[in-house]
């Protein structure tokens, strides 16, 4: 089970405004290629949303940008520095995991696994002060009340949203999202796409962000990343046009939905 959920080294980014860059990036995990060759340039402080069908290895990018594959072909970067098994190498860059088991620890209440990762990552900042961060982002989440629970006791989505809470928390350079709004209904996971583009106009950071969820992918991406079923390059989707519209206007306006289209052919002429 993933319970690397904050990857954090220190030291400082040389060449800022570089973000996730990989070079003909391959995974395989022994019984043939899954992912890549994939070339890709993501800048820093932009949402990325990744589609494709199962199997087609988008867990997988994330792990390897996460810094959790032992081994891949080519190479991934993160602000000109290089990924690794590792995470960062040498780099003051936090890394943010929302893995699609949501990664909790099980022995720790929902507060207590907030301030758990907020202590590897944040360890110059104040009891108080993490103390303070935790209670806000599980409020935000809409976890009131439920602080002091154990994974168990909570709910597929409470537990998701616990493992949202964490990762926003920790204000990661870097935020990686495995389907992390999967287990949501549909009022609850509306409420999150506003808290995550609110929360990440406040404090850009980079998003890649896994969706099954066309539509999900289109409201929330600057720039989408398609996989596809083989192992091959990826089609690179330009979303400025949604991605610049009010949030409450998206769905209404035409570019959404000629996006909506673009993408739904897309699909089909690649299964
Ligand atoms: N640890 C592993 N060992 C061997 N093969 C693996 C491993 N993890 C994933 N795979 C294989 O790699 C491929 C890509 O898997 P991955 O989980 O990245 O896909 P995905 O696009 O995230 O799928 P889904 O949408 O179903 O979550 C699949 O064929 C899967 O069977």
């Amino acid at each position: 089970m993933e319970k690397g959920v904050v990857i954090d080294s220190r030291h400082t980014a040389e060449k800022e405004g570089q973000g996730l860059v990989a070079r003909a990036l391959t995974v395989d995990y022994g019984e043939g290629p899954v992912l890549g060759p994939l070339d890709l340039d993501l800048p820093e402080r932009g949402i990325y949303t990744v589609l494709g069908p199962s199997g087609s290895g988008k867990s997988t990018l994330l792990r390897a940008a996460a810094g959790l594959l032992p081994d891949f072909g080519g190479s991934l970067s993160y602000g000109g520095r290089p990924i690794g098994s590792a995470g960062v190498a040498g780099a003051d860059i936090r890394i943010g995991l929302v893995p699609q088991n949501y990664g909790l620890l099980p022995w720790q209440t929902a507060i207590a696994n907030v301030r758990t990762a907020l202590k590897i990552a944040r360890p110059d900042e104040s009891r108080a002060r993490r103390g303070a961060a935790a209670l806000r982002w599980l409020a935000l989440t809409g976890l009131s009340g439920l602080e002091g629970r154990y994974p168990r006791a909570l709910s597929g989505g409470q537990q998701q949203r616990v493992a949202i809470a964490r990762a926003f928390a920790i204000r990661p350079d870097l935020l990686l999202l495995d389907e992390p709004f999967s287990a949501l209904d549909a009022v609850t996971r509306e409420d999150l796409q506003r808290l995550l583009l609110e929360s990440w106009r406040q404090q850009p950071s980079t998003m890649l962000f896994v969706t099954h969820d066309v539509e999900e992918a289109i409201l929330l991406g600057r720039k989408i990343v398609m996989l596809t079923a083989a192992a091959g390059p990826p089609v690179l989707i330009d979303n400025e046009a949604v991605f610049s519209l009010a949030d409450e206007d998206k769905r209404d306006h035409d570019a959404f939905h000629e996006q909506t289209r673009h993408i739904r052919r897309i699909m089909r002429e690649r299964r």
